[in-house]
């Protein structure tokens, strides 16, 4: 399983799809346009913070187990992410001592089980987008999420900061499986097809070292 990594709009869902399509295997997605509880947090963070979190701690869950099933399907969101999110949160004030808690020790129970319920306990392979504060905004105004966008709630642009800032130290320390970065300022694998190559041949280069691309 390769599992993508980075920061809102870095660009996870569409390299998913274009690299799981070049590998002519599964993507899996992150529930966000028919996820229920997302609108609300955004709404009210302080009140649904715990209640998403557990709500993308099971459905990520799920898709782990699925995913695993075969190598080099893709993942657009690792499961350690969600951690950032829900202690950056927390730091916030948006849930108490008690909820990180219980979340930590969940999460800790189900990654103890996940070698039962799943092939392989870690990701081959994690490939992080890297994008800058700028790239962010753009993307993710471009995207179009009404919830996201900064003028529904002139604190969004610091919250988007500090989890930028956040990802930086996440990424040096992660150390579940192999990674890589991905520069996603520069690298339009969207809509310029020779970028596009450029990061599948990136990617694949890492594969044929791990083995797991022949
Ligand atoms: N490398 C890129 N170059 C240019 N545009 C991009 C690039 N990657 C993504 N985009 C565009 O940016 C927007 C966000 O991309 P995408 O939904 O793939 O991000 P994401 O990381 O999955 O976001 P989220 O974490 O919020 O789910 C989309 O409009 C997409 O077309
Ligand atoms: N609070 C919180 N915790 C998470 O684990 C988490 N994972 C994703 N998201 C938000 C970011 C995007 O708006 C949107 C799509 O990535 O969902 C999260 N928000």
């Amino acid at each position: 399983m390769i599992v993508l990594s980075g920061a809102i709009g870095a660009g996870k869902s569409s390299l998913a799809t274009v690299l799981s399509e070049h590998l002519g295997t599964e993507a899996f997605y992150e529930q966000v346009d028919n996820n229920p509880v997302l609108p609300l947090f955004y709404k009210d963070p302080k009140k649904y913070a715990f209640l998403l979190q557990i709500y993308f701690l099971n459905k990520r869950f799920e898709s782990i187990k699925k995913a695993m099933v075969q190598d080099n399907n893709v993942l657009d969101r690792s499961i350690y992410e969600d951690s950032l999110f829900f202690h950056m949160n927390a730091d916030m004030g948006r849930a108490t001592p008690q909820e990180v808690k219980v979340y930590d020790e969940l999460l800790a129970n189900m990654m103890q089980e996940l070698p039962y319920a799943a092939a392989k306990k870690a990701p081959d392979l994690l490939v992080h987008l890297d994008i800058s504060y700028d790239t962010m905004i753009h993307r993710i105004e471009k995207r179009g999420r009404s919830y996201e966008q900064p003028e529904q709630d002139p604190t969004l642009p610091e919250y988007y900061k500090q989890l930028l800032s956040r990802y930086d130290g996440w990424y040096d320390d992660y150390d579940y499986s192999p990674k890589m970065k991905i520069d996603g300022d520069k690298n339009d694998f969207v809509e310029n097809p020779e970028d596009r190559q450029k990061v599948l041949d990136l990617i694949d280069e890492q594969l044929r070292a791990r083995g797991t691309l022949k």
